[in-house]
């Protein structure tokens, strides 16, 4: 099917807003009345520069406080339409849309409004254009899709069609199974937008928190299905509002916005994509630094090893037990500071699993960065994060052993690694993770933090053995604030603790008054409240299990944190995140790092 988005979706200016909808691959283009209004260019300027993308102008919008309204009143609006239905012409734009009115002069006439539309669709046929009719969910008199249909039927008018939006359809609660009752050459658009579930007034929740297909709470997919079973043969069109989009690069938001609706054409069965590969582990987390002295010494005292060394590039493998931590450094990453920068994820298929990523989108990394390296298939995630799929052992080829003391045990494997997004790339990142990797996502929180608010939402597979926790603070400012982690899973967090600091690692103090809330909220006997105390170990408590775990000081931009998950804990201690992350803030002013 042919796939559409609304330059309201992106932001910059007409030029960069198609020149992104066309690189991310998209057919057409809904044309807003305000970017036409705000461009340079003439109305064949446009058109010509469409044609140059390869985009059609799918849509003009909007027409509005159009019909049910009282004669004089509608003969100005019929002299407005002809201006209107004259620049499509020249815009070479074949379909119109008209949104439900809102305007106080409008009354709750049906015959009315379906003989005016029907005036309205006589003047779009002297030009050659269609007129589709939208219900608005905040439309005076008609508010659901349905409405719109009735009115539209009535009129019976072969440039009269209706227009379906899934947010309208979906945020007022309507069954979209109704939408088989339309004849599918009656539907002249589909505008698909997703939102957060959220209790606001519906305009403001349309006009601010529209989301891609697939990144809020809306089953945009079964109201699809129910479209394509009338026949509708129109391109699937993405119209989100969103605060966020407006602000954010366009190109990355039209890749975003183009993955969403390849997801959802799987879904329905309009395209195939090669298959998810989930991935089964963790096999390596990369650090890169400027300096190594800081972090190997943050991984020496933590009990790791440094196993190996890779043949040809600054890389070296610590390890304890299962956990797999490479450290790069070298001329490449002298910018930056130290950072986690990538993941290398165990995959049966490597290679089906790095088609997946490709299909939807992702950019493919060199698969050799020196011809003497074993092939690996990586991509790059929306925030740049590297992402290695990792087959049996074939990356560790590469890499030659080093003589090493043994490694300490009390370190399991990665439990979880935590990647702080880009403020703008919060669902997308989201996104990203579930479609690409096949994991699912969990539900997200809120987590308050001493200069702002993060957002944080985990994607895992089935059994757990992949965990990624993604956060994302509320403005631009806070990309440069906030660290990631490696959570690293002990069977005995308070041992691991004990054991990292006499090594001469440095945890992170936690203020007392946690713990005597800690003391208020569980009976926990006072000794082990104290060690807590003495360690700064934070404790939470699921449905299922309990979840202790403390962290270290940040090197760079990243920490680590030793977690102990007891008896099927499923969460990452979420409701402890404000006083790490307040900690940390305190150890920043006075370090000044
Ligand atoms: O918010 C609006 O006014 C508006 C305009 C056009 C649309 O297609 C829509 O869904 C909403
Ligand atoms: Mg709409």
């Amino acid at each position: 099917m042919r796939t559409s988005i609304a330059t309201v979706s992106l932001s910059g200016s007409l030029t960069e807003k198609l020149t992104a909808a066309s690189r991310a691959g998209f057919d057409g283009v809904e044309l807003f009345e305000n970017d036409l209004l705000a461009s340079p260019l003439t109305p064949e300027g446009i058109r010509a520069r469409c044609a140059d993308l390869g985009l059609s102008i799918d849509l003009y919008q909007p027409m509005r406080d159009v019909e049910a309204v009282p004669a004089e009143e509608f003969a100005r609006n019929l002299r407005r339409a002809r201006h209107t239905f004259e620049l499509m012409r020249r815009l070479g734009a074949g379909t119109g849309l008209v949104c439900s009115s809102v305007s106080p002069l409008a009354v709750d006439d049906d015959a009315l409004a379906a003989e005016q539309l029907s005036r309205l669709a006589d003047l779009a046929q002297d030009f050659g254009i269609r007129v589709a009719y939208e219900a608005l969910a905040w439309g005076r008199h008609v508010h659901t899709y349905d409405h719109a249909w009735r009115i539209v039927e009535r009129a019976d008018h072969p440039a009269l069609g209706t227009c379906l939006d899934s947010f309208h359809i979906l945020s007022c609660g309507s069954d979209p199974k109704g939408i088989e009752d339309i004849p599918g050459e009656k539907i002249f658009f589909l505008q698909l937008a997703d939102a957060p579930l959220l209790a606001m007034d519906v305009l403001r929740w349309s006009r601010h928190y529209r989301c891609f297909p697939g990144q809020g709470g809306f089953d945009v997919v079964g109201l699809v299905r129910h479209v394509l079973r009338t026949g509708y043969a129109g391109p699937l069109s993405l119209e989100v509002f969103n605060d966020v989009f407006r602000q954010a690069e366009a190109g990355p938001t039209a890749v975003d916005a183009r993955r969403s609706l390849l997801v959802l054409q799987e879904a329905v069965g309009t395209a195939g994509l090669p298959a998810p590969v989930v991935p089964t582990g963790v096999a390596f987390a990369e650090l890169v630094t400027s300096d190594t002295e800081p972090v190997s010494a943050l991984l020496a005292a933590l009990g790791f090893a440094r196993t190996a060394r890779h043949r040809t590039k600054p890389v070296d493998l610590w390890q304890q037990g299962e956990a797999r931590i490479l450290v790069t450094t070298g001329p490449a990453v002298r910018r930056g500071g130290t950072r986690l920068a990538a993941v290398g994820l165990q995959s049966p298929d490597p290679a089906a699993a790095a088609e997946r990523a490709e299909a939807l989108l992702a950019p493919v990394l060199p698969r050799r960065r020196d011809s003497r390296d074993a092939p690996l298939d990586a991509v790059a995630a929306p925030d740049g994060t590297e992402l290695y799929f990792c087959g049996s052992d074939r990356w560790r080829a590469d890499f030659d052993p080093v003589a090493h003391n043994p490694a300490a045990s009390g370190v399991r494997h990665i439990d979880h690694l935590a990647l702080t997004q880009p403020w703008h790339h919060f669902d997308q990142a989201a996104l990203f993770f579930r479609s690409v990797l096949g994991l699912h996502a969990q539900e997200s929180v809120d987590v308050a933090d001493p200069y702002g608010l993060l957002r944080s939402r985990a994607v895992t597979n089935d059994d757990g053995s992949v965990r990624i926790a993604l956060s994302v603070g509320a403005a631009p400012t806070d990309d440069t604030v906030r660290a990631r982690h490696v959570a690293l899973a002990t069977d005995d967090v308070v041992a691991a603790a004990r054991r990292f600091r006499a090594a001469g690692g440095r945890l992170l103090p936690v203020p007392a008054n946690y713990y005597d809330d800690l003391a208020a909220r569980y009976e926990l006997p006072e000794e082990e409240l104290s060690t807590y105390r003495e360690l700064g170990v934070l404790y939470d408590r699921d449905a299922h299990g309990v979840f202790r775990h403390c962290s270290t000081r940040t090197v760079g931009r990243v920490f680590i944190e030793l977690v102990q998950r007891d008896g099927g804990y499923r969460g990452y201690g979420a409701v402890d995140a404000p006083v790490r992350l307040a900690a940390q803030q305190a150890v920043r002013a006075v370090t000044g790092g």
